[in-house]
């Protein structure tokens, strides 16, 4: 029995189905970790969270059985592992931790409580595991609770019971706005209930749609903070644990100041595009970049996460296009570093219109020939996308999104989309807050009225509310769920409004279907948080 043990937080960013990348990432790991006792890696490390459908192919948990014996056998010298893998028990399928030491798989313990809400599936593709009981470690009783299980009582309640005396908890614990507090709360409530200290292991990276910001963290039984790890970036930490007498006592480390709001929001975008973008293999992104606060920001994300020989940003000027646009997108590009060029698109919309006079004569010009100019710019996005390999960038923010403001093969082509949970009114708090980094988005994008630039002096206000408005209503209706009454009676706001806005919502579930994933910060994104049927005859109230 030992009075003593050094933990190491391996808060490391997997790559999903990347089975002998991140067995070699572990041994590395284990490499700068050497001296540490026993190395706690995150949920389902070995093949990354969240695995979806791939465990349901033999081949896939074979393959992480396997890399996971190997690295049980190189546990005869060094740390020994609590490593995280989907484990086949006959029929059941697992979402487990195994303790690798002394060159074999010594322990394993199942998840008990599966997620199945919100981005979560777990039930889908997993068995509940039994409640599971602490493991001996060095004559210490650890209790591993996986993610969801400190999500409620029972399982650390059971662990308690049974004699754990520190509880190790490897997470899979996607990004949302301020989740690190709601975090926090929980493993407060847990080490009260259980009188146990306890380490919080989250992932770090995007993977598709998620970001994973580690924030790892270290509560002591008397609910004092001993460590703090970053947000958005890997650490590997050394903590020592002691016994003493009311039990093990986690030695105060590190704690790192964390990032709020718009810098937190940044930086969620940003780690969810540059993984998306390199663990894709893309040599780099291109856009479109018009003059308008969306692209610009879009286009600086991109810098901060690929660097600016990586971005490539190209403006597409027709008829409407304005003088001031011309030059915000220039000096924007300028202030960014990136390469820039200008393809006007009048041969194309003008070759379309063209071909399809014999069948559109008599008809009025509208919106079908304003999407003409969206859908040739898409198809010069897509070209430059396929000749140099840069996967395009679309820029559809949260409100355009949920009222279906974007054309369908148009601006809304591309293969990732950074701002897609991100509010209009939040992409120009996000602008300001770049600028105060340093100077990257003309002031003049930022104050001029939002236009699309598709007629004759169009504004964005023309046919939407004030985006202030706008985003309260969907706030209302998405992330809160509340009825029209409801926010008719909070906000105070015109009924047919509110109204129309939640029938444009409703019909443009068709567009989000197609639309390109991007990074969710919020706790009801566009994408597995929501989801609503396309034909949809529900209104409120009527
Ligand atoms: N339920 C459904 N299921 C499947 N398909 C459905 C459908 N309803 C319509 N459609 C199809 O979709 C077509 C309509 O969609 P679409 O072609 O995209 O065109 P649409 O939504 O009619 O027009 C695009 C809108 O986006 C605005 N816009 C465009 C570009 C940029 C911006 C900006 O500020 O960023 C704004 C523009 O002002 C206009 O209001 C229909 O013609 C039909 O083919
Ligand atoms: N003239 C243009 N040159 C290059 N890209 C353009 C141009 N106009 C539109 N785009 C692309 O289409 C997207 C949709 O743009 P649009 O101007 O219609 O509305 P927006 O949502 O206000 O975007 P932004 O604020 O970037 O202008 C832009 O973000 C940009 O990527
Ligand atoms: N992987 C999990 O079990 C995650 C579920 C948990 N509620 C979280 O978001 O942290």
């Amino acid at each position: 029995m030992t009075d003593r043990l050094i933990i190491a937080l391996a808060q490391l960013n997997p790559t999903l189905g990347a089975i002998k990348a991140n067995l070699d990432r572990a041994r590395e790991a284990r490499r700068e970790a050497w001296d540490a006792d026993l190395i706690l890696f995150p949920e389902l490390f070995i093949c990354g969270y969240p695995p979806e459908d791939l465990v349901l192919r033999s081949s896939f948990v074979t393959a992480c059985r396997d890399a996971v014996e190997e690295l049980a056998r190189e546990t005869i010298s060094g740390p020994a592992v609590l490593m995280g893998l989907p484990w086949r028990e006959g029929a059941n399928l697992y979402n487990s931790v195994a303790l690798l030491a002394n060159g074999r798989i010594e322990a394993v313990r199942h998840k008990f409580d599966l997620p199945n809400y919100g981005v979560f599936d777990e039930k889908r593709v997993f068995n509940a595991g039994p409640a599971p009981g602490p493991i001996a470690f060095k004559g210490v009783r650890l209790g591993v609770p996986i993610c969801e299980d400190i999500w409620t009582e029972e399982t650390c309640e059971t662990l308690a019971e049974t004699g754990a005396e520190i509880l190790l908890s490897p997470n899979g614990s996607p990004f949302e706005r301020n989740k690190d507090d709601v975090r926090l709360n929980l493993v407060v409530a847990r080490v009260t209930e259980t009188g146990l200290p306890m380490a919080y292991l989250n992932q770090v990276g995007g993977q598709d749609e998620l970001v994973f910001d580690g924030a790892s963290f270290v509560l002591n039984a008397d609910r004092t903070l001993a460590w703090q790890m970053p947000m958005f970036e890997e650490q590997i930490a050394l903590t020592e644990w002691r016994r003493e007498e009311d039990g093990w006592r986690c030695v105060p480390g590190e704690i790192v100041a964390v990032p709020e709001n718009e810098a937190e929001t940044w930086k969620a975008c940003v780690l969810g595009l540059r993984d998306y973008v390199l663990k894709n293999r893309f040599p780099g992104v291109v856009l479109g970049l018009s003059g308008g606060i969306d692209s610009a920001v879009v286009a600086a994300m991109a810098v901060d996460a690929l660097g600016a020989d990586r971005v490539h940003c190209v403006m597409l000027p027709y008829a409407y296009t304005s003088k001031d646009s011309l030059v915000d997108a220039e000096e924007c590009a300028k202030l960014l570093g990136v390469r820039y060029d200008v393809v006007p698109i009048k041969e194309p919309v003008e070759g379309f219109l063209h071909a399809l006079r014999p069948m559109f004569e008599g008809t009025p010009a509208g919106i079908t020939e304003e999407n003409l100019q969206s859908r040739s710019r898409g198809v010069i996005l897509m070209a430059i996308s396929n000749k140099f390999g840069a996967m395009v960038l679309t820029t559809g923010n949260k409100s355009e999104m949920s009222v279906g403001y974007a054309t369908l093969y148009g601006d809304m082509n591309g293969g990732y989309n950074p701002i897609k949970d991100v509010y209009k009114t939040e992409v120009y708090r996000l602008a300001e807050w770049r600028n105060s980094l340093g100077h990257v988005i003309p002031q003049r994008i930022i104050t001029k009225a939002p236009t699309a630039e598709l007629r004759e002096n169009q504004k964005d206000q023309d046919s939407l509310p004030p985006y202030d408005v706008l985003d309260t209503i969907l706030e209302g209706l998405v992330e809160n769920e509340l009825p029209v009454e409801q926010i008719i009676k909070n906000t105070g706001y015109d009924e047919a409004l509110v109204r129309r806005i939640q029938h444009m919502l409703y019909i443009a579930e068709y567009k989000r279907r197609q639309a390109a994933p991007g990074v969710k910060i919020t706790r009801r994104n566009f994408g597995r948080d929501r989801r609503y049927p396309i034909t949809n005859a529900f209104r409120d109230g009527r």
